[in-house]
């Protein structure tokens, strides 16, 4: 987030160049290279994801790549022509590798996104006004304020993200520019994470409950499709969350779940169950059993608050063989006996509110230890490419 245009004294740096925003993707300072540190995207994970040249196997085409199917079916077994081959694979590896690497440069590794939400009955019936306006990537806060001798003025501030979204904007849409686009990527050995961030009642849990399900509608689309199903990739869940400072399972009565680091420095969440889903029904009735045992409470600003952090997570994995549709995989991401080797990942992140203390009460002060619990955590689960769905309160 920048400040463009801070009227009230101190101009900050100047906003992103036009020609970065457009297209809502990236902001340019998280592309690339970044360093060990809390979004260390570079280091995460890779160790549990299958090797780099996967897609270049023979006889394993490419959903991505039609032109490599065909080349890959025209093969016979004289020696001449196998060599041929073997160069053309060769070419065609290294096609794929520049695809792989042209798409992965095209989408941003952070992408933020802020969605602004209507004023609420209560803001209405006290008249309050709305002080953001939205324009284009940018929105603006018109900020009430006093000078000294007590007359009032407005000072405004403008700040521009990858896109921002208008209170008239549906579900469907924040998914559409949010998590659609990186739904084919996860099937490129990719991990990402989206995560809502906002007040309380700032309509985190609005915008993020929908994501999930709409993600899974589309990756089971995929992987029913041929060059998926034959791989046997299947499409797994877990949800848990984080409150009070620990970890519990919402699709297991609320085991008591606990985070380890393995000896690859992966973190893991131990006796984390993960069901396999083959449809949009019974990922859906997995949300709901999820949802309904989730930590609720009351705030000042929103009735029924999320207290707690849920973290959702989508699993696509690589079967050898699978033979029980349920699986305790004790952490271990990526064991093969265990059902299946971990080949990309899309986790949804519900935080709880980021109020501050004008805004809680006393049942609000368990939360905020929570939060800052998740930040570590978050440095293990954000990864390679994170979407961010930001709010801003009306
Ligand atoms: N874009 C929106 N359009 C219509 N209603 C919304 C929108 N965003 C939020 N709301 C409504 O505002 C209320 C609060 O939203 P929500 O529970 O999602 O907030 P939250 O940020 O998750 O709060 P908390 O951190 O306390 O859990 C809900 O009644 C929700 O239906």
């Amino acid at each position: 987030m920048r400040n463009c245009n801070f009227n009230g004294g101190s101009r900050s740096e100047p906003c992103m160049p036009a020609g970065q925003r457009s297209g809502g993707f990236c902001s340019s300072d998280f592309r690339g290279d970044i360093g060990f540190g809390l979004l260390d995207l570079h280091a995460m994970d890779d160790t549990e994801l299958l090797s780099e040249h996967v897609m270049c196997e023979p006889f394993r085409p490419s959903l991505i790549m039609p032109d490599v199917n065909k080349a890959f079916q025209t093969q016979s077994s004289n020696s001449q022509q196998q060599r041929k081959e073997q160069v053309d694979a060769d070419a065609i590896c290294s096609a794929n590798e520049k695809e792989t690497s042209t798409r992965e440069n095209n989408v941003a590794k952070i992408k933020v996104v802020v969605r602004k939400r209507p004023l609420n009955k209560k803001e209405i019936s006290r008249k309050e006004d709305d002080i953001v306006t939205v324009k284009e990537n940018s929105l603006t806060v018109h900020e009430p304020k006093l000078k000294v001798d007590l007359t009032a003025y407005v000072e405004k501030h403008e700040f521009c993200f990858d896109a921002v979204l208008d209170e008239h904007v549906t579900n469907d849409e924040v998914y559409r520019e949010t998590v659609e686009p990186i739904i084919p990527i996860i099937f490129q050995r990719t991990k990402a994470t989206c995560f809502a961030y906002g007040q309380t009642g700032s309509g985190k849990t609005f915008t993020m409950q929908p994501l999930p399900l709409r993600a899974a509608q589309d990756l089971v689309r995929y992987l029913n499709q041929p060059v998926y199903h034959n791989q046997k990739f299947k499409l797994w869940l877990g949800f848990f969350e984080i409150y009070g400072g620990k970890l519990y399972d919402l699709l297991s009565e609320r085991k008591r779940l606990f985070m380890r680091e393995d000896g690859k420095q992966q973190v893991c969440i131990v006796g984390l169950q993960e069901f396999e889903v083959s449809d949009v029904q019974m990922v859906k009735e997995y949300i709901e059993k999820g949802n309904a045992a989730r930590s609720t409470g009351s705030t000042g600003a929103n009735e029924e608050s999320s207290r707690s952090h849920a973290i959702l997570q989508l699993v696509i994995k690589k079967h050898s063989k699978v033979k029980e549709s349920k699986m305790n995989n004790d952490g271990i991401h990526g064991d093969e006996s265990k059902g299946g080797k971990v080949f990309g990942k899309i986790s949804f992140i519900d935080l709880a509110g980021s109020e501050r203390g004008a805004d809680t009460t006393d049942n609000d002060r368990q939360t905020r230890q929570v939060r800052i619990f998740l930040l570590t955590v978050l440095t293990c689960i954000v990864s390679y490419t994170p979407w961010l769905v930001e709010f801003f309160p009306g």
